[in-house]
């Protein structure tokens, strides 16, 4: 097969960032997905009803006209949100879904959750109501070691909070390791995963060996190549509860080549690309437009886009920087030339 054509998908994971970045970054989803979950880790947080409308409206005016894109708004979970806040946003439309990041586990997570203790209120809300939980699946217990943190988080916590919630869609954002694509498969809840394309692509010996390559740094941190197989499996088995969510996680470079390096890695400028190369690497493209395109939705509740987007096996290369001096920010993959383009 020299060319694919699938209904237009969408990405269910993105940081569209705010103010210049978010002008720069912004049309990299929006000419290839025709809609995309918005997370809500801005500082300050995009915490409730207003500032979601707010920050989509700032989206949408960064978004360039020809596109026909939809940002699909998350509420970013503290330990003081109010369920009924959560509860009209989803009702008005306003909000899609609502974001669990651990306190302290990732990019702009301070103000996140403490303990799932400290959000039942809100839990017990969107079960009863079919709003969709994401999750940043890290411990952030010091005494774990970072490769292990999903890990021990599936038995800790995510466990136990469906045990008590067996009703609430949950969605384990950015899966990174066998253990998880494992509990998903065995999971009697609505339960599901997104996969990124650089953990579909990359293992911990790509970001560590023969020097460190900040650019595949992200969090969770990617693993070994057993992890790495296990998510393309899942990715490419047909199972509906997986589906795409880029994770595009833009920081100026000058965060990223720093003694103190930012977590996340900027794929939107090759996203598709680099998730039908893994497709056809195995022998999974009839499998692709599922993972893109349907398995989302599907889950979500919403239908599935009209129109098509065709890929073809055409050698590209990604561009260089975006922007100049401290604020450039440099795509996955920055040079290479690829396989597959999109048309
Ligand atoms: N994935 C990352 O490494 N970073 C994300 C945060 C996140 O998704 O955890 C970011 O906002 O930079
Ligand atoms: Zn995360
Ligand atoms: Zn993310």
């Amino acid at each position: 097969m020299n060319s694919i054509t699938i209904a237009r998908p969408d990405d269910w994971h993105v940081h569209l960032r705010d103010d210049d970045m978010l002008e720069q970054v912004v049309e990299f989803t929006a000419r290839q997905f025709a809609r995309a979950i918005v997370m809500p880790n801005l500082k300050p947080p995009v915490i409730n009803i207003e500032r979601a409308i707010a920050y989509r409206d700032r989206i949408l005016a960064a978004c360039p006209e020809q596109y026909d894109f939809t940002p699909l708004m998350t509420a970013y979970l503290t330990d003081t949100t109010d369920p009924a806040e959560l509860e009209r946003g989803f009702a008005a439309g306003v909000l899609t879904a609502v974001k669990l990041y651990p306190a302290n586990a990732t990019t702009n997570s301070a103000a996140g959750v403490s303990s799932v203790d400290a959000v039942r209120g809100c839990l017990e809300v969107m079960q009863r109501i079919g709003m969709p939980l994401l999750v940043h699946g890290e411990v952030v217990d010091p005494a774990i070691d970072i490769f292990d943190r999903e890990a021990v988080f599936l038995e800790r916590v995510l466990a136990p909070m469906i045990a008590d919630f067996p009703a609430l869609k949950v969605v384990l954002e950015h899966i990174t390791t066998a253990d998880s694509v494992d509990f998903i498969m065995a999971s009697t809840t609505p339960l599901a995963a997104t996969i990124t394309a650089h953990h579909l692509q990359v293992n911990r010996n790509h970001m560590l060996v023969g020097g460190i390559r900040p650019h595949y740094y992200c969090l969770p941190i990617v693993k070994r190549a057993s992890h790495q197989q296990a998510l393309r499996d899942a990715a490419t088995g047909g199972d509906t509860r997986f589906f795409l969510g880029t994770d595009t996680a833009p920081h100026p470079i000058t965060g990223k080549h720093s003694a103190c390096g930012c977590a996340g890695v900027f794929t939107a400028p090759c996203a598709l690309e680099s998730y039908v190369q893994v497709f056809d690497e195995e022998n999974a493209l009839d499998k692709f437009e599922a993972f893109a395109s349907f398995n989302g939705p599907a889950f979500y509740g919403l239908p599935v886009n009209t129109g098509t987007l065709t890929l073809t096996r055409t050698p590209t290369k990604v561009g260089g920087d975006l922007g100049e001096g401290d604020a450039a920010i440099r795509p996955y993959r920055m040079g290479e030339t690829l396989p597959w383009s999109v048309a």
